[in-house]
């Protein structure tokens, strides 16, 4: 059973102050890419959970139970049911394209496809909403890569409503050398924070307006992340490549989430071909990568079953 998970970018990003949780209000607007890690379940012996990671930068993911498609992949086990569960096990095998530890939410994908992957592996057909839930209990990002095209998030980023978005937009994605923790940038956020008063976070009209009207001179200008300056702050580095971003005049660009991959969005797919050839060379970036988007949420792609798919 194969199921492949989309990456995602925010195109807004707005960020609360702290609950007693730890945990910040969000007021985002998420979409996914055309950028794609797969799963793939296998049956394995009851009790059994393993992972296997190849691709890109697969070494800097881990093949234990800390792997987030292992942990949804226990999850759902547990959901089945007391009389189910003993006799349940998989064996995972992720095929990495998302980049790692890049703000474009690869774990939680990987933990969205695996949701999808051992339900029908193990015909429980639970309720999409369900594993939304459980979703949400291992990455506030995940019941969005399960969802798909283009959402605004809210809560902790999990409450979501599919937003209207014409026609295609064109992303040209600048991996960096460095990765960065999504918790040490909320916590260097709020330090920059410290003494000053935060405003709910809410949902920009200018964005939804744009989305709605398909002009990408709209999107790029309304384009916003309150983490970008916690993230550039904890890599300073990352300031050399969103000046160079700016200098080949893009239609638009931003840290994607928690950085430090910067989602750069241009005009059409040939205006994306012409800055990805002008971006190779940008400081601090080991990767550049292009993606339209909106893409649907995860999907079974292949069952196993000679032409079931
Ligand atoms: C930066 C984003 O990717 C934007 O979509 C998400 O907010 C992060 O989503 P995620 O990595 O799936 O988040 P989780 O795995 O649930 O949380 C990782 C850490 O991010 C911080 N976190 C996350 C979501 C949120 N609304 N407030 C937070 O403060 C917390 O420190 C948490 O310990
Ligand atoms: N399946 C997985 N894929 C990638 N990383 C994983 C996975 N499982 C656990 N991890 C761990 O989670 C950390 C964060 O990885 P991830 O690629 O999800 O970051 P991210 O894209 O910045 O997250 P987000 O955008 O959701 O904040 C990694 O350093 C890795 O050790």
């Amino acid at each position: 059973m194969t199921v492949r998970a989309p990456a995602k970018v925010n195109l807004h990003l707005a960020v609360g102050a702290p609950e007693d949780d730890g945990y910040h209000p969000l007021a985002t607007v998420f979409q996914a890419v055309g950028l794609f890690d797969e799963v793939t379940a296998s049956r394995a012996p009851g009790g059994t959970f393993t992972v296997e990671v190849t691709g890109t930068d697969a070494s800097r993911v881990p093949e234990d139970h800390s792997n987030l498609a292992v942990r949804a992949a226990r999850a759902v086990a547990r959901t089945a049911g007391p009389d189910d569960e003993p006799g349940l096990g998989v064996h995972l095998h992720i095929r990495k394209q998302i980049p790692v530890a890049g703000g474009m939410a690869g774990g939680s994908a990987d933990a969205a496809a695996a949701l999808v992957a051992c339900d029908a592996l193990w015909g429980l057909d639970l309720p999409r909403d369900q594993l939304a839930d459980l979703g949400a209990e291992i990455g506030a990002d995940v019941p969005f890569l399960l969802l798909g095209g283009t959402a605004v998030g809210l809560g902790h980023g999990d409450r979501l409503t599919p937003a209207l978005s014409r026609g295609s937009w064109s992303w040209v994605l600048l991996v960096s050398s460095q990765e960065l923790s999504t918790p040490a940038v909320y916590g260097e956020l709020d330090r920059l924070r410290r003494g000053r008063a935060v405003v709910e976070p809410r949902v920009s009209d200018p964005l939804m307006q744009a989305l709605r009207s398909g002009d990408p001179a709209a999107l790029g200008a309304s384009l916003h992340n309150d983490l970008q300056h916690a993230a550039v702050s904890l890599l300073p580095e990352l300031d050399h490549t969103l000046e160079y971003v700016a200098a080949a005049a893009p239609t638009g660009y931003l840290v994607s989430g928690s950085g430090p991959t910067v989602a750069v969005l241009a005009e059409d797919e040939q205006h994306a071909a012409e800055l990805a050839v002008a971006l190779a060379d940008a400081p601090g970036v080991s990767r550049v990568l292009r993606a339209s988007a909106p893409v649907p949420g995860c999907r079974v792609v292949e069952t196993g079953v000679r032409g079931a798919v």
